[in-house]
């Protein structure tokens, strides 16, 4: 993993280098595209949950009782930004089971860009948990700031925000809404364009991942 200035973890191993540049392909039909985003999931979730807090547990091996160690499952919560979201959310979960979930639903306007919300829900107890935000593209930085400052407000503390691809626009615009969430990313791109989106980027993180264009 390369960590950047200003708190951007670039996790740029291998195996997520060489999936992410299958991910980007335009040949990449949904069902692949929809695997490797669960495989880069998983592969960055080593990563980012590298400091999620353990608790002893007793338990019997074959020969002898020891206490081990076992991930404190009720501390972390992983919240998706619908929909896009929902792909890397797949792969986090399958690392951490027992992890609470949460929904944020937004849209970017077509228009304005902006970050349009149509649906909340967390769980109750935000301030008890490490929260890990999840959204493949981060490209304005308007959808993922608008999120961390709806999560702050019913109670979150500790962030990190997780993406696939991000934009050195919306890495600036997150850290400046919020300079203590961490950025763990798989690339940082060239620029955005004249429609907001990420150059050369994957597309529609969305529409690849359901097929909806
Ligand atoms: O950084 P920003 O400029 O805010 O753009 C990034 C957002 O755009 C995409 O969602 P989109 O609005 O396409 O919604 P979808 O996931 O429902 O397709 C993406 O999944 C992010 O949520
Ligand atoms: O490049 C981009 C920008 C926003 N949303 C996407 O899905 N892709
Ligand atoms: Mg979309």
């Amino acid at each position: 993993m390369q960590a950047m200035p200003d708190n951007v973890m670039v996790v740029d191993h291998p195996l997520v280098a060489h999936k992410l540049t299958l991910l980007r392909a335009a040949a990449t039909p949904t069902g692949d595209f929809r695997r490797l985003v669960r495989e880069i999931s998983l592969l960055m979730g080593y990563e980012v949950l590298r400091d999620l807090p353990t608790e002893p547990v007793h338990i019997e091996t074959p020969l002898e009782p020891m206490t081990a160690r076992q991930v404190s499952g009720k501390k972390l919560c992983f919240i998706s930004i619908l929909r896009a979201g929902n792909g890397i959310l797949d792969g986090m979960v399958d690392l951490v089971p027992s992890a609470r979930i949460g929904h944020v639903g937004l849209y970017r306007d077509p228009l304005s860009h902006e970050p349009i919300e149509y649906y909340f829900k967390v769980p109750d107890d935000m301030d008890q948990r490490l929260t890990v935000v999840v959204d493949p593209m981060l490209a304005t930085g308007h959808s993922a700031a608008a999120a961390v400052t709806r999560l702050k407000r019913a109670g979150a503390g500790a962030i990190k925000f997780v993406c696939l691809i991000a934009a050195p626009e919306g890495i600036a615009a997150l850290h400046a809404a919020h300079p203590d969430v961490p950025v763990y990313t798989a690339a940082i791109d060239r620029q955005l364009d004249e429609h907001a989106y990420i150059r050369p980027g994957l597309g529609d993180a969305g529409d690849r991942l359901f097929g909806t264009k």
